[in-house]
């Protein structure tokens, strides 16, 4: 480790019984001293405080990996483009940054620690910076979205279908951000659920979840016509076409869209290859996307897709209990790349499940838990 990271470490370990303290004061500071500021931000600001410090977490995790802090970091800055965020403003936020520091870690403060966090805080920011610079050169900050199609599967999750103004690259696998006309600056994460589209069309699959502002309106308020706003594609949840190996799915709930868009885009390339989905839900009425699946399962001899309930008595066949138990009763699969879409819980039980059967950790594939709860 090098001394910086020893020094940055130190701080975030004494800040972290009074993280929500230290953030509250971080943002109270900013909007006093740069009331021009709060504009970027949300109405409310719950979530908006812990991203900040789980951000702040993740830097001091891969402090000493630079190609992955680079990568962690430049996403942030093209995803920040959307709030609007210009170079001028890193330095005030630094400012507050090491205010908030100072006073809430202040066993660990002083000139040598102060010194190593501005170098990090300035090396990340021109990371952000630079990689929304060359980002405003090839794409917009957003898309706005038009609703054309609002399919309600289950009194909690809809399927919904959008045209973007502009052409919307991304890959299969990946994800993007949603504003909806009701919570203005309120972004939250959904994966496409189909492959990139001739018509250009994106899907989404959305489950309205208790005190989910943005997922609430989406399932319950909105309709064809509304207009969302889009940010860019983001995700490493890919399929790797140089490569031949077989894929493991596990998709959980709303976690299927991602796996569907990977099972059409491997269809899409003509090469078939061996692709295992597990797609679990509670119960078999959860199962709100199995007839598309089961009907790509008839059309693909190298696709086999096996439902799988936790609860209750199952009206289709199906395998019974969580997906990782499931999917330990077949296989091998060490020769396999995993990949991992539901709920965090899931991610980290199937993650583990997967490692133990022998597929290394480099060839699992999944998106941020973080990005997940928020
Ligand atoms: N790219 C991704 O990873 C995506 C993730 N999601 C996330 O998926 C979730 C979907 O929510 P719901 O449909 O309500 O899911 P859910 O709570 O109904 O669970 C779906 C499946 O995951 C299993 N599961 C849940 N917790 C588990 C645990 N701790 N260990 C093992 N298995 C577990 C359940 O038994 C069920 O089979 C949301 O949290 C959403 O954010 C949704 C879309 C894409």
């Amino acid at each position: 480790m090098t001394p910086d990271a020893v020094l940055i470490r130190r701080t975030m370990e004494e800040i972290e019984g009074s993280a929500d303290a230290a953030t509250a004061y971080f943002y109270a500071l900013l909007f006093v001293q740069y009331p021009q500021l709060r504009e970027l931000f949300p109405a409310s600001m719950d979530t908006q405080r812990d991203r900040l410090f789980r951000s702040l977490l993740e830097a001091v995790r891969r402090y000493d990996d630079r190609a992955a802090l680079s990568a962690h970091f430049a996403a942030l800055g093209r995803g920040h483009r959307k709030y609007g965020t210009l170079p001028a403003h890193y330095p005030a936020v630094g400012e507050c940054l090491m205010a908030a520091l100072a006073r809430y870690a202040p066993a660990s403060w002083g000139p040598e620690t102060e010194a190593a966090w501005v170098r990090a805080y300035t090396a990340i920011s021109q990371i952000m910076i630079d990689a929304a610079a060359e980002d405003e050169r090839r794409a917009p900050a957003w898309w706005q979205a038009e609703i054309v199609a609002h399919e309600q599967r289950t009194p909690e999750i809809a399927v919904i279908t959008v045209r973007p103004d502009q052409p919307y690259p991304f890959r299969a696998g990946q994800y993007t951000s949603i504003e909806t006309p009701w919570w203005p600056r309120v972004w939250r994460y959904y994966s496409f659920a189909s492959a990139p589209r001739p018509d250009g069309l994106l899907t989404f699959h959305v489950k309205s979840v208790p005190a989910g502002w943005v997922s609430s309106a989406l399932v319950h308020r909105a309709r064809p016509g509304h207009v969302l706003r889009l940010g860019p594609p983001a995700g490493s949840m890919i399929v790797d076409h140089a490569a031949g190996s077989g894929l493991l799915c596990l998709g959980g709930g709303t976690g299927i869209a991602p796996i569907k868009a990977l099972v059409e885009d491997v269809a899409g390339r003509g090469v078939p290859r061996p692709v295992e989905v597990f797609y679990g839900a509670r119960t078999d009425h959860d199962l709100y996307d199995l007839d598309t699946l089961l009907r790509l399962d008839g059309q693909y001899d190298w696709l086999s897709v096996r439902p799988v309930v936790a609860f209750g008595q199952a009206s289709v066949p199906s395998l019974a209990g969580q997906l990782p138990d499931a999917v330990r009763r077949y296989g091998p699969w060490a020769a396999y790349d995993g990949y991992l879409s539901g709920p965090p819980g899931l991610i980290r039980s199937g993650w583990e499940a997967l490692v133990g059967m022998g597929i290394p950790a480099h060839r699992i594939r999944h998106d941020s838990v973080d990005e997940l709860v928020s």
